[in-house]
């Protein structure tokens, strides 16, 4: 029998072969070739270092970092990226070297997580450049410039980079007087474009109305420049969120001197982690790949936690994921034309199905063969150039993510259970029900505290967040597939996780609801990528079902 452990590679890494690793080396070498030219300086770090270096930078990557101990029993950890390496070692070696420094690299970045598909491995190359020094509109500029001129040579046609600035949110979130959770929390909401998620946070904190509807249109904030106008607008902005607007302005200026608007779009809205970005951050994407191709942004404090306090600015690009970009080129060409001309919406089946179906055809679009008994999977609107697709609840997420689908109607158990990277952008006002935990009536008051307990459900992975991560309980998780009530009849879980409508299931079976976990409901959700590429199509889309819901 063949052992797996000798002649597999762990998940999430790979052996990369024959023209795969052909062009891998041609686009790091596209890469280098363009950093050379603007005058960029190779540097190699270490694969590995004290985990404390890592830590200090990025703490929100803690988790998910490769660690290990060396003989004298200190922590080392595999680099979860190059930036904190480079700024660790500018800012230590480079004293009496003429600012600004300009340094790039190559090489394997390594993340400990679950990960399988391309475009999230385990180990991955990346290739970036760090602009060391300087605190100006024209170092963002020169570094998103390069990412550019670096995605051109490597041989991308279509792409998009978002510009955004955290210290626009940062400011109003040190006007709101928000505390570091309170922060962080609706960072992450705005940034996922949770619109249901904001509100439901906005209305549990205390701030004057301007704010909040600041806060509320962060995510609606995106497109041309003119959202970076419209938020400068607004009444009594604090001078860090004024002046993070101008910063954002004279960027996008300086990159449309050069001829680089086409690409540009910005992104008010996007949030990233705070672990060291300050000021302009930005993102690109392609067809085809739901994750960022290339990343970057401003950290003017990162250096100061390695003793020497220098503002810098940088960009990533992820070689795998260009890989992929460019791999099928002809794929690429027919999904580009495909896209094109039609935008693909996923419908769910199932109880949501008549609903989702019933908005579209009330917007006019000829929706009507789906409402047959047919078995046909693809409906088209020629005229409006739609086509919709019928798919299992649990796969529209990942249609979505991966752009087969621009768009999808999915309830928020689904979407929380695949805990897909998606815009949320509209709470659809039907499919109401809720995420519970339930029971025979005589475990009520008896949950508290317990880990020794089974939980049977269909969302393993909402039911671990809650009780594993909420609560703090390490009780067992039992995944199942349907008719969830059963768990507690047949002696094989004490309690479920599962939704609950109108209650007749659990009453039916004996069972009833011991805890709440989250209100449900239908949501459109759109993909990061058609979100920026299809933008007037999806705003529109996304303002007339608006309409008709009130
Ligand atoms: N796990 C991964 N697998 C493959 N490529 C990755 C992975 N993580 C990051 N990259 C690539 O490296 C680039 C820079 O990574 P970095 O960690 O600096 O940015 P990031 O925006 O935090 O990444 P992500 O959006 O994937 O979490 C990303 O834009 C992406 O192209
Ligand atoms: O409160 P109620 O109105 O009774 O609805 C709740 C039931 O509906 C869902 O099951 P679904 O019909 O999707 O089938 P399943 O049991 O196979 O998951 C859910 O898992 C509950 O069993």
């Amino acid at each position: 029998m063949r052992n797996e452990k000798v002649t597999h590679t762990p998940k999430g890494l790979t052996d990369i072969l024959w023209e795969e690793c052909e062009l891998k080396y041609q686009i790091e070498s596209a890469a280098r070739g363009v950093f050379a030219a603007h005058g960029y300086k190779m540097v190699q770090p270490p694969t590995f270092e004290y985990y404390d270096v890592y830590h200090a930078a990025t703490p929100n990557k803690a988790e998910s970092m490769f660690k290990f101990f060396d003989v004298d029993g200190r922590m080392l950890a595999l680099r979860p990226d190059f930036t904190t390496s480079i700024a660790r070692l500018a800012a230590t070696k480079s004293v009496g070297q003429q600012l600004p420094l300009r340094l790039c690299y190559a090489g394997s970045a390594f993340q400990n997580d679950e990960a399988f598909s391309q475009a999230r491995q385990r180990e991955f190359s990346q290739v970036g450049i760090e602009l060391i020094g300087e605190n100006s509109a024209e170092a963002d500029a020169e570094v998103i410039g390069i990412a550019i001129e670096t995605l051109q040579k490597v041989g991308m046609r279509r792409f998009q980079i978002d510009i955004g600035q955290v210290a626009y949110f940062m400011g109003l979130a040190e006007q709101a007087a928000l505390s570091p959770e309170q922060t962080d929390c609706l960072r992450e909401r705005i940034n996922d474009k949770d619109f249901v998620a904001i509100e439901q946070l906005l209305d549990t904190l205390d701030m004057p109305n301007t704010l909040r509807q600041a806060f509320l249109k962060m995510p609606t904030r995106f497109g041309s420049l003119s959202v970076a106008d419209e938020a400068l607008a607004q009444e009594s902005l604090n001078e860090k969120s004024k002046l993070a607007l101008e910063n954002l302005k004279q960027i996008y200026h300086i990159l449309q001197g050069r001829g680089l608007e086409e690409y540009i779009s910005v992104d008010l809205g996007m949030v990233p982690h705070l672990d060291y970005y300050t000021g302009m951050i930005f993102k690109g994407f392609t067809y085809g790949i739901g994750f960022p191709i290339c990343s970057g942004g401003r950290y003017d404090t990162l250096m100061g936690k390695f003793g020497r306090n220098l503002p810098a600015t940088g960009a990533a690009l992820g070689v795998e994921r260009l890989m992929a970009a460019l791999h099928d080129d002809k794929a690429a060409e027919t999904a580009e034309k495909a896209s094109d001309e039609y935008i693909t919406v996923a419908l769910a089946k199932g109880r949501l199905a008549e609903l989702s179906i019933e908005i579209f055809e009330r917007l006019g679009f000829d929706v009507a063969e789906m409402k047959t008994k047919t078995r046909k999977l693809i409906f088209t609107d020629e005229k409006r150039k739609f086509k919709f697709i019928l798919v299992k609840a649990s796969d529209v997420p990942t249609y979505v993510e991966y752009g087969a689908a621009d768009i999808g109607v999915v309830g928020k158990d689904t979407l929380l259970e695949s805990g897909k990277d998606l815009y949320e952008v509209l709470d659809l006002g039907f499919g109401f029900c809720k995420m519970a935990v339930a029971g025979p009536a005589q475990m009520r008051g008896r949950l508290e505290g317990r880990n020794i307990m089974r939980v049977a459900s269909k969302y393993p992975r909402i039911a671990r967040d809650y009780f594993h991560g909420i609560k703090g309980q390490t009780v067992d998780i039992i995944k199942l597939n349907g008719s969830v009530e059963l768990g507690p009849l047949v002696g094989l879980s004490e309690v479920i996780v599962d939704i609950v409508e109108s209650g007749k299931t659990l009453k039916e079976n004996g069972l009833e609801v011991l805890e709440e976990i989250c209100p449900l409901s239908a949501r459109l959700v759109v993909n990061r990528v058609s979100m920026k590429l299809h933008r007037e199509t999806v705003v529109d889309l996304i303002g007339k079902i608006k309409g008709e819901l009130k």
